[in-house]
């Protein structure tokens, strides 16, 4: 998978280099290009924005600066467009599943009130375009955001985690959320693990985690619960 990202602030992009995703580039699971939005300004201030027609507070994102790195970042080959905005459809974990089979996705970093509207409905004609958000609040900027996705999304490419199996049961996979998780020492500041995980009773083991999924996503998110599917709880979950 390539990804590439334009931005006014590469350096927030930085991360991206580091740990796990750092590993993954270094071993070629992934490419990374990040790019300066101003490198496709011509004036002497670099303008990357204007005031917004119909007035109102803030700037907007001037479209010919947008049109210009696009051309040239996205090229001919093909690729899914990724606008964070807090406008956009929910990001989740199957969007993330979704993304991670594609070959190229260019990420399109907004700031101020965001990109003239006419960059996303041009680019629509070339390929998928996704108006995409994180979560119910509004950051100052896309970057954030892009982080995060590009976290979520390049974790599930073959080889980039260590125990593939980690990703297959993690939250929101199954469509529970995870269950608590312990380690040693046994008992700490009082506080001991449960004996069931000591057990060596895998089938005990399991249903336990089953267990503590179910009560926290039911307290949690009951939400998630509502959307699983009608055959995704057997009898033992039902009794629970
Ligand atoms: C101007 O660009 C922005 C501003 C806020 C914002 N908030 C997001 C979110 O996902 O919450 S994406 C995003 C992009």
């Amino acid at each position: 998978m390539r990804i590439d990202v334009v931005t006014i602030f590469p350096g927030y992009l930085a991360p991206l280099r580091e740990a796990l995703l750092g590993r993954a580039i270094e071993a070629g699971l992934v490419e990374l290009g990040v790019h300066d939005l101003r490198d496709w300004t011509h004036d002497v201030h670099q303008a990357v924005d204007d005031s917004p027609y119909g007035g109102g507070p803030g700037m907007v994102m001037r479209p010919q600066v947008w049109g210009e790195a696009l051309d040239a970042v996205l090229g001919e080959e093909p690729a899914r467009l990724v606008v964070p905005t807090p406008a956009g459809r929910p990001f989740t974990q199957a969007t993330a599943q979704a993304w991670a089979a594609e070959e190229r996705l260019v990420f399109a970093c907004g700031r101020y009130e965001g990109i003239d509207q006419r960059v996303v409905d041009a680019y629509a004609d070339r390929g998928p375009v996704d108006e995409v958000s994180i979560g119910d609040y509004v950051l100052v900027g896309g970057e954030v955001a892009v982080l995060v996705m590009v976290e979520a999304v390049v974790r599930l490419l073959p080889g980039v985690l260590g125990n593939p199996v980690s990703a297959q049961e993690d939250s929101f996979s199954d469509g529970l959320l995870e269950g608590p998780a312990y380690t040693r020492p046994v008992s700490w500041r009082g506080l001991d693990v449960p004996d069931v995980l000591r057990s060596g009773n895998h089938a005990a083991i399991a249903r336990w985690r089953r267990d503590r999924a179910l009560e926290r996503t039911a307290a949690r998110r009951p939400d998630l619960l509502d959307a699983l599917p009608p055959d995704a709880l057997d009898r033992a979950d039902r009794a629970f």
